[in-house]
């Protein structure tokens, strides 16, 4: 499988335009992680790409062909966790997922359903009303039903939002196991999911890509842009670089920054995927 983007553009109604002249393709097997601040565009990026919004202008290809033409190719290869995913509260995890699958039209539907219901660990809560369900199980659910009859696409958006530390590692494993053939599409604001699961990143921020490589090669392109100091810096010099985090050691606190010119006073040091990240966004506009 492949899909195509070129040149795309959203404008919403309102006249914000959310999508500036997207352009990337993905081949199977492919785990690409979609990383930008709120508002960068990544959750209207995955609607265009799931069919739920046409874009304003640019297309988007299946296989060669035009998405709105292969729709029902489209649907019946695809598993979708959207962002805010409306669950049946009443209807119990088994229910659920049943439904989901006439949905899709999963012919070996019990099969299926056990399959994901093993592969998100909810085996211990089939039988309970998704009203019962705690954060974390229901975005497993959210998890579940996207993996519904093996789909060659999975676009996920956001999908270890209210997992805990130890689901989260079970989660980028199962990505990563999915991913051998397919098309895996994340979007998250936890760069460690990434880190450790993605071979490619793209990187958006105000509707525009910044950056499309893999992780290794953003890390590259934050050499000699990051560095620590300590913190009493006075304000005239805080100009021209922006402070990452701050470590409390018993020397006092310590400051990460990352600039396009470290200032004199701080002493690089080799850059983390997130300060690449974060000097990714700082830099602004212009790939790579
Ligand atoms: N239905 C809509 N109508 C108008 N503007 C919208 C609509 N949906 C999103 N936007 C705006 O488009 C821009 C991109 O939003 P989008 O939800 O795609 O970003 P995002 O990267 O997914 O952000 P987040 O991580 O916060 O979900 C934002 O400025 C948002 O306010």
């Amino acid at each position: 499988m492949n899909i195509t983007l070129t040149d795309l553009n959203m404008t919403y109604a309102n006249g914000k335009q959310a999508l500036r002249n997207i352009s990337f393709d993905m081949q199977s097997p492919n785990l690409t992680g979609l990383l930008g601040p709120n508002g960068a565009g990544k959750s209207t990026l995955m609607k265009l790409l799931v069919s739920e919004l046409l874009p304003t202008s640019g297309g988007i290809q299946l296989n060669g062909s035009p998405l709105n033409k292969v729709e029902k190719q489209l649907k019946s290869a695809l598993g979708y966790l959207p962002q805010s995913f409306g669950l049946y509260d009443e209807l119990t995890v088994w229910q659920f997922l049943d439904y989901m699958s006439a949905l899709k039209g999963i012919k070996n539907s019990k099969e299926a359903i056990r399959k994901v219901i093993e592969e998100t660990n909810l085996t211990a809560k089939y039988k309970a009303r998704i009203r019962t369900l705690s954060g974390g199980q229901r975005q497993r659910v959210g998890i579940a039903q996207a993996l519904l009859g093996n789909p060659e696409l999975l676009i996920f958006d956001e999908p270890t939002v209210g997992l805990d530390p130890e689901e989260r590692i079970n989660f980028r494993n199962l990505f990563s196991r999915t991913a051998e053939d397919k098309i895996v599409l994340l979007s998250t604001h936890i760069i460690e999911d990434i880190q450790s699961v993605c071979n490619r990143l793209i990187v958006m921020n105000e509707g525009r890509l910044l950056f499309d490589g893999t992780p290794e090669e953003l890390i590259g392109l934050a050499y000699g842009h990051v560095g620590i100091l300590e913190e009493q810096v006075d304000n005239n010099e805080k100009q021209g670089y922006q402070i990452t985090s701050r470590i409390n050691t018993t020397r006092g606190v310590i400051c990460r920054i990352v600039a396009e010119v470290l200032p004199a006073f701080a002493q690089p040091v080799e850059p983390t995927l997130e300060d690449a990240y974060m000097y990714r966004i700082s830099k602004g506009v212009g790939l790579r």
